[in-house]
């Protein structure tokens, strides 16, 4: 029986309820266990040499993570401009509201990106709500940042503000690197017709040299979630305010996600990134220690990977939760995710290789730009 996307993503084995500790945020957080997300290191990779035996390794690796939790940790990865990315973003989240909003174009998800306060996405929406583990959190605790695309004509202030936009462009590029090997990786895995059949649907071009970027889903977002005083049962009434968690249990839209995370996530009472592990919410903690320019990047399949890959690998649950400790709650968190979606016209069907591994089609094809529409007109209600 085919399923028809997206009516109700994603549909874990278990549909165990929420775990009861997430309604009362003050009980003592369980200790932070290491991760059960894959780690997966990049460390020996040549970018000279990415010829199919060299990749099948890293390839197995990754499908093993992306079967099991649609999410994999990759550790030494080179994204150098990622700490000028952070300390820019850092800088404008710091302005007063109304300079922020000068770069504001839209709701979220409004082609030209820019700049959304709080208040403009709640996540939880996207979910229909006989999924399981569906449930309306309200309003998501972030404001955003968005490079929608870096096309030489975006040099303009009006959409990039000038303290973002170098180190924007810099990581925007690098990010985009790293997409294109995670595309070979995956066609190495899932036995896509040739090894650039996905990089083809993302960009122009001959071969393995793209050079044009026409209308595609990468988008660069930049994520704060900002400090608040901590909600109390006496203000908010407890399973009110109080229970709300920062960022609403979603599967991500497109294709693959390239999160770079707070290293502070879940230390210290923090709270942060969790994916839905079985019955479990577990936190997602990034290593430390990667090599000298490098860092942790989270990756995870969104709703069409799960698609072109026939079911094969999974279009996860994850949400941000609150922080536990007035710490975590006067710090606030960053985190940028660098969304990925073909081309807009790209019809995204399973491919024949993972039918045949499947024993039959199960995903009926979906518009990527249609798709991404839709979830971002149910966030934006
Ligand atoms: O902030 C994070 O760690 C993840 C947020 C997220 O899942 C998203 O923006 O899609
Ligand atoms: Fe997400």
């Amino acid at each position: 029986q085919l399923v028809v996307i997206p009516a109700s993503y994603s549909t874990p084995a278990d549909p165990a309820p929420v775990p009861a500790s997430y309604s009362t945020p003050y009980a003592t957080p369980a200790a932070a266990s290491p991760a059960p997300i894959p780690v997966v290191s990049f460390h020996d990779l040549s970018p000279h040499d990415l010829s199919p035996p060299s990749l099948a390794p890293l390839a197995a690796s990754l499908s093993a993570a992306f079967s099991s939790h649609g999410f994999a940790i990759l550790s030494n990865v080179s994204l150098p401009a990622a700490p000028e990315l952070l300390a820019a973003a850092e800088g404008f989240f710091g302005e007063p509201l109304e300079a922020k909003m000068r770069h504001s174009h839209g709701p979220y998800g409004t082609p030209e990106g820019g700049y959304t306060p709080q208040g403009t996405e709640s996540v939880s929406a996207t979910l229909a709500s006989s999924a399981p583990h569906a449930r309306r959190t309200g309003a998501d605790r972030v404001e955003n940042f968005v490079f929608r695309s870096m096309h030489s004509d975006d040099r303009d202030e009006r959409l990039h503000p000038p303290e973002l936009y170098t180190a924007g462009k810099r990581y925007f590029d690098e990010a985009s690197g790293v997409l294109r090997l995670l595309n070979r990786l995956a066609c190495e895995a899932l036995g896509c017709p040739d090894a650039e059949y996905f990089n083809r649907r993302f960009w122009d071009g001959k071969g393995s040299n793209f050079d044009a970027t026409p209308q595609n889903g990468n988008s660069l977002r930049l994520s704060h979630y900002p400090p608040a005083a901590p909600p109390t049962c006496a203000a908010d009434g407890c399973g009110g305010e109080a229970e709300r968690i920062r960022y609403g249990a979603h599967t991500d839209y497109q294709t693959f996600t390239l999160l770079l995370q707070d290293p502070r996530d879940h230390r210290g009472g923090f709270g942060g990134l969790e994916v839905l592990v079985g019955a479990d919410w577990v936190p997602v903690l990034p290593p430390e220690g990667n090599n000298p320019g490098t860092v942790s990047l989270i990756v995870n399949c969104g709703d069409l990977t799960e698609v072109w890959s026939n079911g094969l690998w999974k279009s996860n649950l994850h949400r941000v939760t609150n922080p536990t400790s007035e710490e975590g709650w006067a710090q606030g968190r960053i985190s940028v995710p660098f969304f990925t979606g073909p081309k807009d016209d790209t019809l995204v069907e399973p491919l024949a290789a993972a039918v045949e591994r499947a024993g039959g089609r199960r995903f009926e094809s979906v518009g990527a730009k249609e798709h991404l529409m839709r979830k971002l007109g149910l966030s934006n209600e």
